[in-house]
């Protein structure tokens, strides 16, 4: 079984998704780092701004990097914005995410584009949303508990550039598949959430498996 979970910044994909994994049973994959893995090496390179050097970055990418708590920072959240608009760069991520996808006994990977390009035949999607406003204060009160020293007025600023940047980009924007069902975590919290998208999941493949 695959499970796909796309969705804006700090909704809640990836917390989700690990709740769900565990679940049923499934490994995960949290996409996002990937591109976060990139940026953060051409950040320490200082060639954020360079396609080529991002492509070569994401072919050469060590799995054992994406647990560096570096990645979670919200400069490496900014610059994999940046680096994830570069055709280059994705197409070298796209092998990476479908491998893992296809291994088993199945995968959920949550990310942006897993339910329209990377799985687009995934046996479940999810388009997880919330409102900008609750996004930041989750994305503030999170990296306050990692001891970042955060402007949550600046947080939402930076989610709202995202936002625009990952919807609007030529190559895999950010948007719900055609199949995908939307679930709004505005209101609920995380355990709400995980019973909503459980009960999301199991309707999907039941019905799939009767069809
Ligand atoms: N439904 C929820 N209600 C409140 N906080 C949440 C909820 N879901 C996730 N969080 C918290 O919000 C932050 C961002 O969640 P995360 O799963 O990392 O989002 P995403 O993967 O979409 O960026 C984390 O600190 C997480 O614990
Ligand atoms: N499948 C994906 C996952 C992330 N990304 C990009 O990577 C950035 C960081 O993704 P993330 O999921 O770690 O970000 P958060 O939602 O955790 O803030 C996003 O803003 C996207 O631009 C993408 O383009 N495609």
């Amino acid at each position: 079984m695959i499970i796909a979970i796309d969705g804006p910044a700090a909704s809640g994909k990836g917390t989700l998704g690990r709740r769900i994994a565990a679940h049923y049973g499934l490994r995960h994959l949290d996409t996002g780092l990937l591109y976060r893995a990139v940026a953060l090496k051409l950040i320490h390179r200082d060639m954020l701004d360079d396609a080529d050097a991002g492509a070569e970055e994401a072919r050469a990418l060590d799995p054992a990097f994406l647990a560096d708590p570096m990645l979670r920072s919200e400069a490496a959240g900014a610059g994999a914005s940046i680096v994830s608009v570069y055709p280059q760069v994705r197409q070298a991520l796209l092998e990476f995410q479908r491998r893992f996808a296809s291994e088993a006994p199945g995968a959920v990977l949550d990310g942006r584009d897993i339910g329209t390009v990377i799985c687009p035949d995934a046996d479940a999607k999810l388009f997880v949303i919330a409102s900008a406003e609750e996004r930041a204060r989750r994305r503030a009160l999170e990296l306050r508990g990692r001891g970042e020293d955060v402007d949550e007025a600046a947080i939402l600023a930076d989610i709202r550039a995202r936002d625009h940047r990952d919807m609007s980009r030529a190559n895999a924007p950010l948007k719900a598949a055609d199949d995908a069902v939307t679930l709004d975590t505005t209101a609920l919290d995380a355990d709400a959430a995980f019973a909503a998208a459980v009960a999301i999941v199991d309707r999907l493949v039941v019905k799939a498996r009767t069809a």
